[in-house]
């Protein structure tokens, strides 16, 4: 921390897991883009990993994620964002006080200007909130927050995305997520780490590798196992899949 506490300019910062980067972490971190112009200075993303509810919980390895770190990565960069600052979430951060989260991490690390979307939480117990934000970050940074974009009259969340997918509810994911959910298939060993799979099910599918996008479909079975109706054993280590549309069940 003291070596970052002394390298950073001034700095917009927007906070969260962002896991998917859905359509709500999308106008965060838009809404940080244009502060950014408007103060002439850079936008970086604090991230935390692993996710604060798998180490809350005690359940580190059978977390859901939508997305790995290295996905998470490229979007952001393709998004604009200067900076990751990654922190490694453990039991001792889940217990610091709010109040010293703002005063290391945030005024530490030179933030002028925090945007969060309005159900943003901090610190101890999730204790922290917008409200508290404002007040810790006085005299220091301002703090925006961003309108809670819905979708069917419910907040767009990480957390509904992975329930969608558990159902295999194709056709809402590309309305929160505002494109089709992609995973890294190996066709040795099926799934990646870090990404969730549909539910069994018969799926249309885009299969993406090098400049190809091949439209066919696949039985999913479960998280090793899927039958494609193309034959691409021959590429690998891995592809991308992107989910179209459900076609079935079985
Ligand atoms: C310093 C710190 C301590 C935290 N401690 C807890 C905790 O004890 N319990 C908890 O459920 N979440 C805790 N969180 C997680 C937050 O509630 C929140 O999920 C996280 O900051 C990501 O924000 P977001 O959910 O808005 O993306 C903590 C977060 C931070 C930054
Ligand atoms: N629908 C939304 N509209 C606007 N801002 C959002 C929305 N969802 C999340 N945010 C904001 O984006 C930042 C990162 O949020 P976070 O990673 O917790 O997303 P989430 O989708 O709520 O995750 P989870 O469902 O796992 O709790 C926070 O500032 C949060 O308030």
């Amino acid at each position: 921390m003291s070596q970052w506490q002394n390298q950073f300019q001034q700095q917009v910062l927007v906070i969260g897991f962002f896991d998917g980067l859905h359509k709500g972490h999308l106008s965060v971190i838009n809404e940080a883009k244009r502060i950014a112009r408007i103060n002439e200075v850079q936008v970086a993303v604090m991230s935390f990993f692993p996710h604060p509810k798998a180490i809350v919980a005690d359940l580190p390895n059978s977390f859901q994620y939508l997305m790995p770190l290295e996905d998470k990565q490229a979007v952001l960069t393709e998004l604009g964002i200067n900076t990751l600052l990654l922190v490694h979430f453990d039991r001792d951060i889940a217990s610091l006080p709010s109040a010293d989260f703002v005063q290391s991490f945030l005024i530490g690390l030179n933030a002028m200007h925090i945007v969060c979307g309005g159900d943003f939480h901090y610190g101890a117990r999730g204790i922290g909130n917008t409200h508290s934000l404002v007040k810790q970050g006085e005299g220091h940074f301002q703090v925006s927050i961003v309108e809670l974009m819905e979708y069917g009259g419910e907040k767009i969340s990480s957390t509904r995305i992975r329930h969608a997918l558990a159902k295999g509810n194709i056709t809402i994911l590309r309305k929160l997520l505002g494109k089709f959910y992609s995973v890294s298939w190996c066709p040795q060993n099926g799934l990646l780490p870090f990404y969730s799979l549909r539910a069994p099910g018969v799926y249309e599918v885009k299969l993406h590798y090098k400049n190809e996008i091949i439209s066919c479909s696949a039985q999913v079975l479960n998280e090793k196992e899927a039958k494609f109706t193309h034959d691409f054993n021959h590429w690998s280590p891995s592809i991308k899949i992107e989910w179209v549309r459900s076609i079935g069940r079985f």
